[in-house]
C-alpha cells in the first residue's frame, strides 16, 4: 500500500501547476476517447512511481498545463481522470487511473506541451520531475528502461496516427477541391451553353449581344463592319432533301463564317437560316473583301456538289458600324442591303444604302 503525502492545493501559477477554475473545458462527450493501454503503467511501475513521485490532490476543472506551455513534469493518475485536448480538430483523450502523460516534458526537458491537460474528476496525481526521475534510475534501472521503451513506442504510435489523420484530412480536402472544380466546370459549361447555338457552335443571339456589350466597355478601336448573311431558298433544301440535310447546310455556312472570322471578329447564328458576322474594318473595302470571300466560297462549294447540297448559296448585306449608333441602326442598314441582294437573285453582296446611314 502506498503512503500518500497530501499537499494543500498549490497557488495559481503558470506552467505545470497552473490552475484555472474559471475555464473548465468545454467538451462534447463524443469527442473523448479512452487512451490505448500503452499509456498505462504496469502494477510494478506504478508502485515504484507512486512511491518516489510527489502526490497531489486535484479537483475537476483544474488546468495542469496548456498547449504550448514549456514543462518538465510527468504525471501519473492515482485516482480520478484527466482530459487531454490536442486542439480543435483532433480527438480529445480521457485518461484514468495508472495512466501517465506529459512524459516528454520530463524526458526532453522544457518540452512544449502538445495538449491542454485538465482534471475531469476529483483525484490524486503523482508528479515526477528530474530529481524523482534520477531516483527512479538509481532505484530500478531495469524497470525504468522497460518503461522508457514503452514511452518511446507511444510517441511513435501517436505520431503515426497523427500522420494518418493528416493524410485522411488531406484526402478529404482533395475530394472537396475536386467537387468544387467539377461544379465550377459544370456552371461554366451551362453559362457557355446559354450563349451558344447548339447546331452550329456559333454564338447565338444572346451570346452575340453579350459580346457587343463587353466590346462596348473595352473597345479602343471601334472600326467595325457588320455582315448579315442569309441562305438562298433554304426552305427548298428542307423540303426537297429533309431537315437533316438542311441542318448540315447550316453547319456548312457556320464553317465558312468561322474561316472568314479573324481573332477579334464574332460570328453568330441569329436564328433559322440567318447569320451575322461582326468584323474588324475601318473602310467599305475591308468589309466587302470578307463578304465577297463568304459568297464566293459558298457558291464554289455549292457548284461542287449541288445535290444533295452541302451548302446553299448566300446573300449578304454589309454595312459599317459606327460607335455612336446602336445594334438596331446597324441591323436596319445591313438588312436593307440584304433585302436588295435577295431581290437581285441572291448569291451576292450588297453594300448599305449610304442615304439611309445615320449622319
Ligand atoms: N433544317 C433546318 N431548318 C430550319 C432551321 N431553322 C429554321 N429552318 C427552316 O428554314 C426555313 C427558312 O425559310 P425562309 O425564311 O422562307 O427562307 P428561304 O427559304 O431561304 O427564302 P429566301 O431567304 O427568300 O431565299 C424555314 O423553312 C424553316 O423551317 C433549322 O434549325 N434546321
Amino acid at each position: 500500500m502506498n503512503s500518500f503525502r497530501w499537499y494543500p492545493r498549490p497557488p495559481v501559477t503558470s506552467g505545470d501547476r497552473s490552475v484555472n477554475r474559471d475555464r473548465a473545458p468545454r467538451r462534447r462527450r463524443a469527442d473523448i476517447e479512452v487512451l490505448e493501454p500503452a499509456a498505462s503503467l504496469t502494477a510494478e511501475e506504478y508502485a515504484l512511481f507512486a512511491q518516489i513521485g510527489q502526490q497531489r490532490r486535484v479537483e475537476p476543472g483544474e488546468r495542469l498545463f496548456r498547449r504550448g506551455d514549456l514543462g518538465t513534469t510527468m504525471y501519473v493518475i492515482s485516482q480520478g481522470s484527466v482530459d487531454l485536448d490536442f486542439g480543435d480538430d483532433l480527438v480529445a483523450k480521457r485518461l484514468g487511473a495508472r495512466e501517465f502523460f506529459g512524459e516528454l516534458g520530463l524526458l526532453i526537458g522544457d518540452h512544449a506541451r502538445s495538449a491542454d491537460a485538465t482534471v475531469s474528476s476529483p483525484g490524486v496525481l503523482v508528479e515526477l520531475r528530474q530529481q524523482e526521475f534520477e531516483t527512479l534510475v538509481e532505484r530500478d534501472p531495469r524497470l525504468l528502461a522497460h518503461f522508457l521503451r514503452r514511452a518511446i513506442m507511444r510517441v511513435v504510435l501517436n505520431e503515426q496516427s497523427l500522420i494518418g489523420r493528416l493524410r485522411r484530412r488531406n484526402l478529404d480536402l482533395q475530394t472537396a477541391l475536386d467537387t468544387l472544380r467539377a461544379t465550377t466546370h459544370r456552371l461554366t459549361q451551362t453559362e457557355e451553353l446559354t450563349r451558344t447555338d447548339e447546331l452550329t457552335g456559333l454564338a447565338n443571339r444572346r451570346g452575340f449581344h453579350l459580346h457587343l456589350q463587353q466590346r462596348r466597355r473595352t473597345d479602343e478601336q471601334p472600326g467595325r463592319g457588320l455582315l448579315l448573311i442569309d441562305c438562298d431558298r433554304f426552305k427548298n433544301i428542307n423540303d426537297d432533301h429533309g431537315h437533316l440535310v438542311g441542318d448540315r447546310v447550316l453547319q456548312g455556312v457556320a464553317n465558312i463564317l468561322r474561316s472568314a472570322a479573324g481573332p477579334d471578329d464574332i460570328a453568330c447564328r441569329l436564328g433559322g437560316d440567318e447569320f451575322c458576322l461582326m468584323i474588324k474594318g475601318e473602310h467599305r473595302d475591308d468589309v466587302m473583301r470578307v463578304a465577297e470571300f463568304i459568297t464566293t466560297t459558298a457558291h464554289a462549294l455549292h457548284e461542287m456538289q449541288p445535290s444533295p447540297p452541302q451548302i446553299a448559296t448566300l446573300s449578304v448585306g454589309a454595312c459599317l458600324v459606327t460607335p455612336d449608333t446602336e445594334w438596331d441602326d446597324w441591323y436596319a442598314l445591313a438588312d436593307a442591303a440584304l433585302y436588295r441582294a435577295k431581290r437581285l437573285g441572291g448569291n451576292r453582296v450588297e453594300w448599305q444604302d449610304d442615304a439611309l446611314a445615320p449622319a
